[in-house]
Parts: structure tokens; C-alpha cells; sequence
């Protein structure tokens, strides 16, 4: 369904991602991760048309987003890691708004904000403007927004952050069942023990390129590691937590110059 060919992005003439080159199919849940800096912001940028190439191409169905941006973003939902949403309107006028920009009927917004904000256990707030909002729930209506219009494709960045427990299962199966009705799906986080319960396949991104792409249990066999947590310190060489942990400290208690 969609098929990263491979993109380059500069900045600067200083390269963010190089040769990254990967596909989404219907019904796939996909995990992208790595490290802060490595590139995970700058490809979903790509992927929403924000930015431009320096090289490569993004297809949807087989057709360049950019010939047809619009058409794109009709089949494609998404959930950032910050609610920059408006936060004086009320979470029902947010997803009326959404519904509006997205060109759907005013019933049919009418029906799925009511309905998406009622599962979400946010009926009692929706007349309330979102800057009365937690964190979580700011998190619930924008995943109520990417929603409204039925899109094909879904890219979650880091939706778990701020969602309870009760929450954040109830998204783990909606992904799920998102999968099963056919959508694509990216999923970018850090919480590597969701990744490896949810994504049917995982792809490591370290200093701008690919270094994995493949599924979660296939990566720890190859490797011969017990998780993907291991599997992906490995990949991408991180630092020795625990002694610049215990340096922290040592720092810290310094009294004396
Ligand atoms: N607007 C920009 N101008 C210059 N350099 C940038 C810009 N945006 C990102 N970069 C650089 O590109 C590289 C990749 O950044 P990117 O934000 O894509 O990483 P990320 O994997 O999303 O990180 P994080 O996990 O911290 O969100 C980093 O080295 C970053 O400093």
C-alpha cells in the first residue's frame, strides 16, 4: 500500500535519513524505532508531505504522493507525538473541525465524533475545551481524529505517552482490529515490549539508515538475543546506561570544585 523508495533527506547538506527504503502493507501492523537524532521524525514528515526528498519517492498505491497530496491525505490518518491541537475549541468542536477540513458530510461528523468520543470515555468532556484537557485525554482525541475519516492508512507516533493503563489497552487491541479490517499501519515508539506484543514486523533506524527490517521474533533468533530490547542496543551500539547513570550521580554530589 505504501512503499518508501529510497529517501534522503539533508539538511543542511548534513544528511537526517539516507537510502531508506521500506513497504507497508494492508493489514500490517509495522514497528519503526531507534534512537533519538536517528531519523524516525524526519521520514514521518516525508510521509505526510511536510517535507521534500533531497532523493526517493513515497508511493501510495503505486502513485507518488506528491502527484495528488490531497487524494493522499484523504486515505491517511494521523496521530503526532504533541497535541498541537487548537485548545480553546471544546473536543467535539476539535473532530468537527477535522471532519470539516477533511470534507465529510456534517451527519456523519455529527455521528462518529459523538460515537469515537463516547468509546473513548469522553462524552461528559466535549463540551469542555481541550486546554481542560490531560494529557491522555488530549491523546484520545487526537486518536478519535485520525479516525473520523475511515483511512487506509495510520501512522501513531508514540500514542502511548500520557494514555492510563485501561487505555493504553484498549489502543494496543484497536490496532489490532485496525489491522484486521485491512488499514496499514506505522507505529513509532520507544516502549520496546509493546512493539514486540503488537507489530508484525520491525524496522531499526540508526543514524539515518535502516539496519533491520524484519519480524520481532525473526530479529532476537537471528541475533541469538533473548527480546528486541537487547536486539536493538545491539543495533544501534547505545551507551552504557548504567555507567553514565552511576557518573550522573557522581556529578551531582560534587560539593566541592
Ligand atoms: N529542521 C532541522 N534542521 C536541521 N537538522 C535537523 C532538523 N530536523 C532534524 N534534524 C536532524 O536530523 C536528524 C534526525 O532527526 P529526527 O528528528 O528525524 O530524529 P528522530 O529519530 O525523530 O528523533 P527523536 O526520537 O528524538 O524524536 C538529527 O540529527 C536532527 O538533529
Amino acid at each position: 500500500m505504501l512503499e518508501l523508495q529510497r529517501l534522503t533527506k539533508r539538511y543542511r547538506g548534513i544528511p537526517a535519513i539516507q537510502d531508506v527504503s521500506f513497504g507497508l502493507q494492508a493489514g500490517e501492523i509495522v514497528g519503526y524505532l531507534g534512537p533519538n537524532g536517528s531519523g524516525k521524525s524526519t521520514t514521518v514528515k516525508i510521509i505526510t508531505g511536510i517535507l521534500q526528498p533531497n532523493d526517493g519517492r513515497v508511493l501510495f498505491e503505486g502513485k507518488d504522493i506528491l502527484e495528488d497530496l490531497v487524494g493522499f491525505r484523504a486515505a491517511f490518518g494521523y496521530v503526532p507525538e504533541e497535541a498541537h491541537v487548537y485548545t480553546y475549541l471544546t473536543g467535539l468542536e476539535y473532530l468537527q473541525l477535522v471532519g470539516r477540513l477533511r470534507g465529510m458530510q456534517e451527519r456523519l461528523i455529527e455521528l462518529k465524533a459523538t460515537e469515537l468520543l463516547k468509546l473513548l470515555a469522553l462524552e461528559s468532556w466535549r463540551h469542555s475545551p481541550i486546554a481542560l484537557y490531560s494529557k491522555g485525554m488530549k491523546q484520545r482525541v487526537l486518536i478519535a481524529a485520525a479516525l473520523m475519516h475511515d483511512p487506509k492508512l495510520l501512522v501513531f507516533d508514540e500514542p502511548l505517552s500520557g494514555l492510563d493503563v485501561v487505555t493504553a489497552r484498549l489502543f494496543k487491541d484497536l490496532l489490532q482490529e485496525l489491522a484486521a479490517q485491512g488499514k496499514a499501519i506505522l507505529y513509532i515508539s520507544h516502549v520496546l515490549e509493546v512493539v514486540e506484543q503488537i507489530c508484525d514486523r520491525v524496522i531499526v533506524i540508526s543514524r539515518g539508515r535502516i539496519v533491520a527490517d524484519a519480524a520481532p521474533g525473526e530479529l532476537t533468533k537471528l541475533m541469538e538475543l533473548p527480546n528486541l530490547e537487547r536486539v536493538f542496543a545491539q543495533l544501534v551500539q547505545q551507551q552504557d546506561t548504567r555507567a553514565v547513570a552511576r557518573e550522573m550521580v557522581e556529578v551531582m554530589r560534587v560539593t566541592h570544585a
